[in-house]
């Protein structure tokens, strides 16, 4: 069964359409990529699917309960949520900043359980954080910041996770070990669900593939059905190459259209 299904949503700000009649589904054990160019509607499909934003048309729901009618704490232990903007004005320590993905649990500060404990220093090393636990959140790079933000929705351990451009600031080395690391809580059944603009790291990680474009859904697939020259024409507006080697793909692009 889908962890979570959306269908028709649509939302309009002062009558411009942002998202139009969009639908899909997150399915256990998918790691699923959602792409599109800056503007396409990405970031407001996904809050309208949260439930963070009323939509104006169409529904979705979470393990079968429609969204509207979960409780926030209900949301968050079903549901990681890695917004693009995350704010962070206090210098915490990493290891608190991470612990806040527990508290849909009942944890608090200096009141964590085994299990609280154990979770955020599972998330901890997932996010190679080791060693960063007592440094102040205030003094991290932009990258260290990101992986902070990763560990703490990771930190939440629910079915789902829903990641807003999680890679963006890190290096080439942390981009790979993020989707590997999507890669394998997907292969251990979590549903995941990311939006990457690195159109390589998607046909190379994904096992499906949402495209975007001027708000409606235009593809939905795997990398290998969905990825062609055309389609990043009309999509991107670039001039691409797609090409097989054995049983990976290798995406060249040119430069724009
Ligand atoms: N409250 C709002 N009022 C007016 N326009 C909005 C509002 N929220 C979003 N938009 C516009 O809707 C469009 C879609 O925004 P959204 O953030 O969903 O795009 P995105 O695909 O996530 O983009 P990016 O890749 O740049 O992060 C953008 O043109 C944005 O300026």
């Amino acid at each position: 069964m889908s962890i979570l299904q959306a269908s028709g949503l649509s939302y309009a700000v002062d009558g411009k359409p942002l998202v139009v009649d969009a639908g899909f589904s997150l399915e256990p054990g998918e790691l699923t990529a959602l792409i599109g160019p800056n503007g396409s509607g990405k970031t407001t499909l996904l809050r309208l699917a949260l439930g963070l934003l009323q939509a104006e048309a169409g529904s979705a729901s979470i393990d079968g309960e429609p969204v509207a009618r979960l409780s926030p704490v209900e949301r968050a232990r079903k549901i990681a949520y890695l917004p693009q903007a995350r704010p962070l004005v206090w210098p915490q320590p990493v290891r608190d900043v991470v612990s806040l993905g527990r508290f849909a649990y009942g944890a608090a500060l200096g009141r964590l359980s085994a299990g609280d404990e154990a979770a955020v220093s599972h998330a901890i090393g997932a996010c190679q954080l080791d060693g960063f636990e007592e440094r102040a959140a205030d003094t991290l790079s932009g990258g260290e910041l990101a992986r902070v933000h990763l560990a703490r929705a990771l930190a939440a351990e629910t079915p789902l996770v829903i990641a807003d451009e999680p890679v963006a600031a890190l290096d080439p080395r942390y981009q790979h070990q993020t989707m590997r690391l999507f890669a394998s809580m997907a292969q251990g059944g979590h549903g995941v669900l990311t939006v990457v603009h690195d159109l390589d790291l998607a046909l190379r990680y994904a096992n499906r593939v949402l495209w975007m474009h001027e708000g409606r859904i235009v593809a939905d697939g795997t990398p290998e059905d969905t990825f062609t020259s055309e389609r990043l024409r009309r999509v991107f507006g670039i001039q691409a190459e797609i090409s097989r080697n054995g049983a990976s793909f290798r995406l060249d692009i040119l430069g724009p259209a």
